[in-house]
C-alpha cells in the first residue's frame, strides 16, 4: 500500500465514528466484531476506499458520541475536545493531532521501568562509522507497512547505522513516544495511553535491531516529527497486534465494560414500551407537582418519585388522606399500606421492574445534580409506566427532548407560570435583623449562621424562630415546618438553610437572604442563580396565608445580586448525571481481578466512556467510604458496593466509625448491633445538639442498611426506629429552647471563614456587628 494511502486511511478513520462504538450493557447485542486484529491487518494491506464499509457497519453509522480518534482520546483521557464536528474528512493531518494527550515523555513514563529508557534499546545494535549509498530508499515511502513489518520480523540482522543516523532515529522514536496523535490513534487498537510508551519502547528495540538500510535512510530523511510518525505508526500497529495481544485484550475488556454510552439501551423493557412523557415545565409555585399528582391519584397504579424523604412522606400522607391507598418507600422506611396500588418513594428507590400506569418524577432538573443526578436519569430512562410526568424548571427541557428522541417516547410539554409574581422588596432589612416580620424566612447557608441568626432574632426581637437545615431528620424538619405554619403559636419566623428550597409547603410571606454566599467545600462562592430562584420561590404559596410572595436581602449590598439572579433565564443543561450499576462495575472488575475496590472505582471512572449528553456523577464520598472499608475483609464485591452508598456524613468521624463497625460485624456474619446509647434529655448546648444529630444519622444509616441487606443481619430494626423517633423528638425539643452559640462539627479543622480572603466576602452576623 502506498504511504499516501496509509495516511489517507488514518485520516479517514479519524473522521468516522466506527472504531469505538458502544458495546452497551448487553454486549451480545451490540458487540462490534470489526476491531479484531485481522480486520486491522487487512485494512492496512488492502485499503481501498470502496471497501471501507467493511469497517463501518451499517447499524453503527449514526452513533453520535465519538467522531474521531482525537475525540475518543479526549473522552478516554477526560480532556475537552474541539467541537468542530467529527465527520470532517478534510481535516489536515495536523488537525488530527490537535488534542494532545498528556502522555508521559518517553524517557519518564512513570511507574514502568521498561519505558524509562531513552537510549537503552536493550540490544546489540551495531553502529557503523561509514554510511551506505542512499540510492533507492525513496521507494520505501510507497511500500506496504505490513510488508515492512514482515521484513523486520524475518530479518536476522539489521543494517549498521552511522552515529548520525542513530541519533536521528533516537530522536524520531522519542518524538513518536511523546506524540499525542500516535497515542490517540493507538487507542483504536486498544493500546491504552498508559501502556503506549512501553509499547513504543519495545517496538523501538525491535525496529532498530532489524531494520534494513533503505528503511533507515528513508526514516532519517523524514526526520523527527509528523511524517516519520505517520510512516512508523502502521508498522507499530502490526507489531502491537502480534506482540501485545494479552494487553490489548485486557484493555479492550476494560473499555467495553466501562462503556456507559447509550444508557437508554440499559432498560430494554422500558424501551419496548411507547411511553408518554408529560413535562410540567415552569418556575416554583406554579402548580406543576399538584397537577402531576392529580394524574397519579386518578390512575389505577402509580409511583411518585421524590427528591427528598420528607416530600415522599408528605405525598404519602396527602394521597392517603384523599382516599387513595398509597405505600411509602424510602431508603430508611417501608410502609406498606394493604391493597395499595400507589407508592410514594425517594427517587433512588424507584423500581424499574414494576409496571405502572402513571409515574411522577419530581424536580426533574436534579438530573443535572453533580452527586445524585444519576438517580433521576435512571428513573427517567428506566421506569416502566405508560405515562411519566416530569415536574421541574425548564433547564433540562432540551436534554429531555433529546433523550425522548433516542428512546422513542412521545413528549408533551406543558408550560406553567407562577400563580402570583414574586416581588423584590428594594428596601431590604438594612443590615438589621430587628427588621424581620412575622412570616419571614431568613435563609443562611451554614448551620453556624442559622443558629447565630436565631439567637440574634430571639434576643433582640419578640419573635421566636423555627429552624430547618440539612442535618436535621425529616421528622424534625416537618415538626419545625408545622410549628411555623401553625398560626396559633409564637413561632412566626423560620431560619433555614437551602434545605428549604425544595418541596416543603410553607406559609412564607417573605424570603430574606441573610447572605448570598456559601462555602462550597473549598472556598466561599456566590450562591448559584438557579438556587437563589428556587429558594426565593418559596415565598407566597397558593392556598397559604400569604399568596403574594416577597423576597429581599439583609444587606443592601446584596440586593443587586438577588435581582440579577431572579432576572436570569434558567440555565440550559447539556449533560445529565450517570453512574454504573453494580453489574457493570462487576464486569469491569473481571478485567482487573487483583485491585482494591477504591482503585477499581478509580480505574472505572478513568476508563468509562459516555456520550455527550452525560457525565459521571461525583463519587468522592463513595470512594472515601470504600477506602475506609478496605480494612474490612470478607465482604463480597456487591456488598461492598452497596455499603458505599449508605447515607453517611463522610465529614463526621463518629458516623464513619459506626459504619465501619457495622461493616465489620456484617463481614463476620454476626448480627449487627446498634451499640449506641440513647440520650436521656434534650440538648443543653450545641455539642449535645450535634451529638443528637449524629446519633439520628447513625440510626438512619442502620435502617438503610437493614433495608438494603437482609433483616436477619440487622435484627434491631424496631429498636432503631424507636430510638430514631425519640431522638427526632428530642431534637425538636432542643431546637425550641436552643439559645446558645453554635459550634463547628470539626472544631479543630480549618474553618471556611479563614478562607475569606480568597473567596466572596461573607456576611457578618448581627451579633458580631453589635459586639464590634
Ligand atoms: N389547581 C390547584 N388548586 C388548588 N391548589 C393548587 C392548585 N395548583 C397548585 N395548588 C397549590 O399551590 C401550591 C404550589 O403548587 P405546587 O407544589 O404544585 O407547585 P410547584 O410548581 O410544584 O412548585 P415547586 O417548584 O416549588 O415544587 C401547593 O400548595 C398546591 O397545593
Ligand atoms: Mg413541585
Amino acid at each position: 500500500m502506498a504511504r499516501g494511502s496509509a495516511t489517507k486511511f488514518i485520516r479517514l478513520c479519524s473522521s468516522q465514528s466506527f472504531l469505538f462504538t458502544p458495546t452497551s450493557y448487553y454486549p451480545s447485542k451490540y458487540s462490534h466484531p470489526y476491531l479484531s486484529s485481522c480486520y486491522i491487518s487487512r485494512f492496512y494491506s488492502d485499503f481501498d476506499p470502496p471497501k471501507s464499509h467493511l469497517f463501518r457497519p451499517r447499524h453503527l453509522i449514526d452513533l453520535p458520541f465519538c467522531h474521531n480518534y482525537s475525540e475518543l482520546g479526549c473522552l478516554l483521557q477526560k480532556q475537552p475536545f474541539s467541537s468542530s464536528g467529527g465527520n470532517d474528512e478534510s481535516k489536515s493531518d495536523s488537525d488530527l493531532g490537535d488534542c494532545v494527550v498528556k502522555n508521559e515523555p518517553f524517557s519518564s513514563a512513570g511507574g514502568n521501568d521498561e519505558s524509562n529508557c531513552d537510549l537503552d534499546v536493550g540490544g546489540d545494535v551495531e553502529l557503523e562509522g561509514t554510511g551506505e549509498t542512499s540510492e533507492g530508499f525513496e521507494n520505501v515511502a510507497n511500500r506496504d507497512p505490513v510488508e515492512i513489518y514482515k521484513e523486520l520480523k524475518d530479518a536476522l540482522k539489521g543494517y549498521k547505522q552511522t552515529r548520525e543516523e542513530w541519533d536521528t532515529l533516537t530522536e524520531i522514536f522519542n518524538c513518536f513516544s511523546r506524540s499525542g496523535w500516535a497515542s490517540n490513534q493507538a487507542l483504536a487498537v486498544y493500546i491504552g495511553s498508559a501502556f503506549f510508551p512501553t509499547a513504543v519502547h519495545k517496538f523501538r528495540g525491535f525496529f532498530l535491531k532489524r531494520c534494513q538500510g533503505d528503511v533507515v535512510k528513508h526514516l532519517v530523511s523524514l526526520g523527527p516529527g509528523n511524517e516519520a510518525e505517520r510512516f512508523l505508526f502502521p508498522i507499530f500497529v502490526e507489531y502491537c497486534l502480534e506482540e501485545f495481544s494479552g494487553e490489548i485484550k485486557r484493555f479492550k475488556g476494560m473499555i467495553e465494560y466501562a462503556d456507559l454510552t447509550k444508557p437508554h439501551t440499559w432498560f430494554p423493557f422500558a424501551r419496548a414500551m411507547r411511553r408518554k412523557i408529560i413535562y410540567h415545565c415552569g418556575p416554583t409555585n406554579s402548580g406543576k407537582t399538584y397537577n402531576a399528582l392529580q394524574k397519579f391519584m386518578e390512575a389505577n397504579t402509580g409511583i411518585y418519585c421524590s427528591p427528598l424523604r420528607l416530600l415522599a412522606m408528605e405525598v404519602f400522607d396527602k394521597v392517603n388522606a384523599a382516599g387513595v391507598y398509597c405505600s411509602l418507600l424510602t431508603g430508611q422506611e417501608k410502609k406498606k399500606v394493604p391493597f395499595s396500588n400507589h407508592i410514594a418513594c425517594t427517587v433512588e428507590m424507584a423500581s424499574t421492574e414494576q409496571l405502572y400506569e402513571v409515574a411522577v418524577i419530581d424536580e426533574i432538573q436534579m438530573m443535572a445534580d453533580s452527586h445524585r443526578g444519576y438517580a433521576w436519569t435512571r428513573a427517567f430512562l428506566g421506569l416502566k409506566a405508560d405515562e411519566i410526568h416530569l415536574c421541574g424548571d425548564p433547564s433540562v427541557l432540551n436534554i429531555v427532548r433529546k433523550i425522548c428522541s433516542q428512546t422513542g417516547d412521545e413528549l408533551v410539554e406543558q408550560r406553567y407560570e407562577r400563580f402570583k409574581k414574586l416581588v423584590v422588596e428594594a428596601k431590604t432589612l438594612l443590615g438589621d435583623l430587628r427588621n424581620v416580620r412575622s412570616g419571614d424566612c431568613v435563609v443562611a447557608f451554614s448551620r453556624r449562621e442559622i443558629f447565630e441568626v436565631k439567637l440574634a432574632i430571639e434576643k433582640y426581637t419578640k419573635h421566636r424562630c423555627c429552624v430547618i437545615y440539612g442535618a436535621l431528620p425529616p421528622e424534625t424538619r416537618r415538626m419545625q415546618a408545622n410549628l411555623f405554619n401553625d398560626q396559633d403559636n409564637e413561632y412566626d419566623i423560620l431560619v433555614a438553610s437551602d434545605a428549604v428550597g425544595m418541596g416543603l409547603n410553607l406559609n412564607i410571606r417573605r424570603v430574606v437572604f441573610y447572605t448570598l454566599s456559601k462555602y462550597n467545600g473549598d472556598k466561599i462562592v456566590p450562591v448559584a442563580a438557579s438556587q437563589v430562584k428556587q429558594i426565593a420561590g418559596r415565598a407566597g404559596r397558593r392556598g397559604s396565608r400569604y399568596p403574594d410572595g416577597l423576597t429581599t436581602t439583609l444587606h443592601l449590598d446584596d440586593l443587586d445580586y438577588l435581582i440579577s439572579c431572579l432576572q436570569k433565564p434558567f440555565d440550559v443543561v447539556t449533560k445529565v448525571g450517570l453512574f454504573p450499576f453494580f453489574e457493570q462495575v462487576e464486569l469491569f472488575a473481571g478485567q482487573l481481578p487483583k485491585i482494591t475496590f477504591p482503585k477499581l472505582l478509580e480505574k472505572f471512572s478513568e476508563s468509562c466512556r459516555m456520550d455527550g449528553s452525560y457525565f459521571l456523577c461525583n463519587h468522592t464520598g463513595i470512594k472515601k467510604v470504600a477506602n475506609m472499608l478496605e480494612r474490612v475483609q470478607g465482604i463480597s464485591l456487591e456488598d461492598r458496593f452497596n455499603f458505599c452508598f449508605a447515607p453517611v456524613n463522610i465529614r463526621d468521624p463518629k458516623a464513619m466509625y459506626h459504619l465501619l463497625r457495622y461493616a465489620s460485624a456484617f463481614a463476620k456474619n454476626l448480627p449487627v448491633g446498634i451499640a449506641m446509647g440513647m440520650p436521656k434529655c434534650s440538648a443543653r448546648n450545641d455539642s449535645e445538639l450535634l451529638d443528637l444529630e449524629t446519633k439520628h444519622q447513625v440510626l438512619s444509616m442502620y435502617l438503610w442498611l437493614s433495608n438494603h441487606f437482609n433483616e436477619e443481619t440487622f435484627p434491631y430494626v424496631k429498636k432503631a426506629q424507636d430510638m430514631a423517633t425519640d431522638i427526632a423528638d428530642l431534637l425538636g425539643e432542643s431546637l425550641l429552647n436552643a439559645s446558645w452559640k453554635p459550634e463547628s462539627r470539626n472544631a479543630g479543622k480549618s474553618k471556611p471563614q479563614q478562607e475569606k480572603k480568597e473567596g466572596y466576602e461573607r456576611q457578618r452576623s448581627i451579633i458580631i456587628s453589635k459586639e464590634k
